[in-house]
């Protein structure tokens, strides 16, 4: 029997420009997490055809993220390709925690402790929930990468300040969904990346913290997320389009599977928590009935979607077009608002807060809360015609 890693086609229609990586740069090599390498002669990949996938100038290969981040792809320059390549580690070994069949234990714990210490054996310490291990994962990534000055994530209630000389600033909600984690509903990491403030090295460090991390959505450099589904997949934009990578568990590689992603102009959905339909305003209620019916400009009738895991919903609507939203103050500014604006605007897209473009507010707070809107030009320039979109009633959700 053909193995299932022999049922990708490589006529598919991917670019066809393949550089080898690692990149020639020895420097570069060392600050790699791992040694670049194929997959050993008993994987389930014939060496031939790994060959052909890998060899330059072939022709008909695929391009792995690292390969389109290199000198032959997009060149996003050495320093950022030690980054991603320490990120795209980071969100594997993500993906491995969040599919183990452990993690039941670990998604039950506490934040705040009281763990089962039964669990593991008496010398260990309690396991912590999914989105501390994360948290952890990450954060020991963009340490050993050597490139990260600081980083903010939705997990710490301050930014961790990492080394004075890294060029960039992540800012990152290292686990989200994971309220699903066991029912085993999809989750995703986000992430953005700055470059670090030289203008502000000469401050103490929790405040130079503070304000790089702090730097408003149309500065960001980079930015992404990594779905945990069915498929585990790396989509991230450096400011020309935005484009997703599926890891091919046969050989550990992201690879490219949708350069140049679209959002349609148009889509027939919304995303939306709608048992929240009575604390709504008059406008987003008006504007749900009516695109429901298929009475708005487009007139069809929408359809509902709503898994209630922001990378999840936010990532079909990037593949069908429609609108994901948040509309009440939930979601964080500086760590889901900013980075999936810029990959939704970088896709053709919009991101807002139902007045306002996101990436032009400056964020005053780390974990500002704020209405969230992205999707579709079309469909988003129809709600926010609406006026009155914003959830002001907020009374605490138990679900
Ligand atoms: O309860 P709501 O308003 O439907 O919010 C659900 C949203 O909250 C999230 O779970 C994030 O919230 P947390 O960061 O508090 O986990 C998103 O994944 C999801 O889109």
């Amino acid at each position: 029997m053909q193995s299932s890693a022999l049922f990708i086609n490589p006529t598919l229609n991917f670019p066809q420009k393949i550089s080898y990586f690692p990149p020639t740069n020895p420097h570069l090599l060392q600050n790699l997490p791992f040694r670049p390498r194929l997959a050993s002669s008993s994987s389930s990949i014939s060496t031939k055809f790994q060959s052909k996938m890998f060899s330059s100038n072939s022709g008909d290969g695929f391009q792995t993220l690292l390969d389109y981040i290199g000198k032959e792809g997009e060149d996003v320059g050495d320093d950022l390709v030690v980054l991603i390549a320490h990120l795209q580690y980071a969100c594997k070994r993500i993906a491995a925690v969040v599919a183990s069949p452990f993690n039941s234990v670990l998604g039950k714990q506490n934040k705040t402790g009281g763990g089962d210490s039964s669990v593991g054996g008496a010398e260990r310490d309690d396991p912590k929930p999914l989105d501390i291990v994360s948290n952890e994962i990450i954060l020991s990534s963009l340490r050993n990468s050597g490139k990260v000055a600081v980083m903010a994530s939705e997990e710490d209630d301050v930014p961790v300040w990492i080394t004075d000389n890294g060029p960039f600033v992540v800012v990152t909600d290292p686990l989200d969904g994971s309220r699903n984690i066991d029912a085993s509903i999809p989750t995703g990491t986000i992430f953005g990346i700055y470059n670090r403030l030289v203008e502000l090295d000469h401050l103490p460090i929790k405040e130079k913290a503070q304000l790089n991390s702090l730097q408003s959505g149309t500065r960001l450099i980079a930015a992404g997320y990594v779905l945990y589904s069915s498929a585990t997949i790396f989509c991230v934009s450096f400011g020309s389009g935005t484009h997703a990578f599926t890891l091919d568990h046969t050989t550990g590689d992201f690879v490219l599977t949708h350069p140049s992603i679209k959002v349609p102009s148009r889509g027939q959905i919304y995303s939306v928590n709608d048992a929240r339909y009575f604390d709504w305003p008059e406008g987003l209620r008006r504007y749900i009935d009516t695109v429901r019916q298929g009475k708005g400009k487009y007139p069809k009738k929408y359809s509902a979607r709503y898994i209630c895991s922001l990378v999840a919903d936010f990532h079909r609507t990037l593949m069908y077009g429609g609108v994901a939203m948040n509309p009440r103050d939930h979601l964080r500014l500086v760590y889901e608002a900013n980075p999936l604006s810029f990959l939704v605007e970088q896709a053709g897209g919009k991101g807002s807060d139902g007045k306002s473009r996101i990436l032009s507010l400056q964020p005053v707070k780390l974990h500002q809360r704020l209405p969230l809107f992205l999707g579709s030009l079309e469909d988003m320039e129809e709600l926010e015609s609406y006026g009155d979109v914003q959830q002001k009633v907020n009374p605490g959700y138990e679900v």
